[in-house]
């Protein structure tokens, strides 16, 4: 199906990198030393989420502390009103757990890229359709990579972001059915935004993007 829309691309470091960290904690007090360790390892993709306390306080701050070094992105986002803020906030892209028009609608006039879900076929090809950057497969852990690897055989044109559940070792399995990147949440950050061990955690980046590298 030939479509008349300009679509936004995904950012130069999501298409090199393969892995984004969504960042959703309790509190948003270790989010900048987690926030850190990521990037020095190369993982520079981070999402933080609007449902950790003062998100959008914490993207100005992680922008201000990180800079260029980092793509920094919003997720959990739904409603045109959240959107225009995370977008007023710096959002380097927008992530959500379904499909809202009015989320894409947003990001579409700002021209900043934006990555909303679906499970089914259906689902997927519409917000593909809609001028998704690329749509989320979420929760990819409850259909695993055989799902994907379904999905693209007729619909080859769709760039795909499993999310959800996903395991740090996995990472190369869903790259190789066809993933343009993954989303990585708990498997990652572990007890980081809880004040756990950072290197803990810099081993695990490093482990995902080894895995994503293939
Ligand atoms: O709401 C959004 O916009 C999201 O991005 C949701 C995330 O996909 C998951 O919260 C990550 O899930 P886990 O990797 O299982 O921790």
């Amino acid at each position: 199906m030939t479509l008349s829309l300009e679509r936004t691309p995904p950012s130069e470091a999501l298409c090199r990198t393969r892995v984004v960290a969504v960042l959703r904690a309790d509190s948003p007090e270790h989010l900048l030393p987690a926030a850190r360790t990521l990037v020095e390892q190369g993982l520079v993709c981070l999402e933080l989420t609007m449902t950790t306390p003062g998100a959008l306080d914490s993207l100005r701050l992680l922008r201000a502390e990180l800079g260029a070094s980092a793509d920094l992105g919003v997720g959990s986002v739904r409603g045109a009103e959240a959107a225009r803020q995370a977008l007023d906030a710096g959002a380097a892209f927008l992530v959500s757990p379904v499909f809202d028009p009015a989320v894409l609608a947003e990001c579409v006039a700002a021209r900043v890229p934006a990555y909303p879900a679906g499970l089914t076929p259906t689902e997927l090809v519409t917000a593909w359709d809609a001028g998704a950057s690329a749509v989320k497969l979420f929760p990819a852990g409850t259909v695993g990579p055989a799902h994907l690897q379904a999905v693209r055989e007729p619909l080859p044109e769709l760039a795909v972001m499993p999310t959800g559940g996903i395991g740090i070792d996995d990472v190369g399995a869903w790259l190789r059915a066809g993933a343009l990147a993954v989303g990585l949440g708990g498997s990652l950050s572990g007890d980081a935004l809880r004040g756990g061990d950072l290197g803990a955690l810099a081993d695990r980046a490093a482990r995902a993007l080894a895995g994503a590298r293939g």
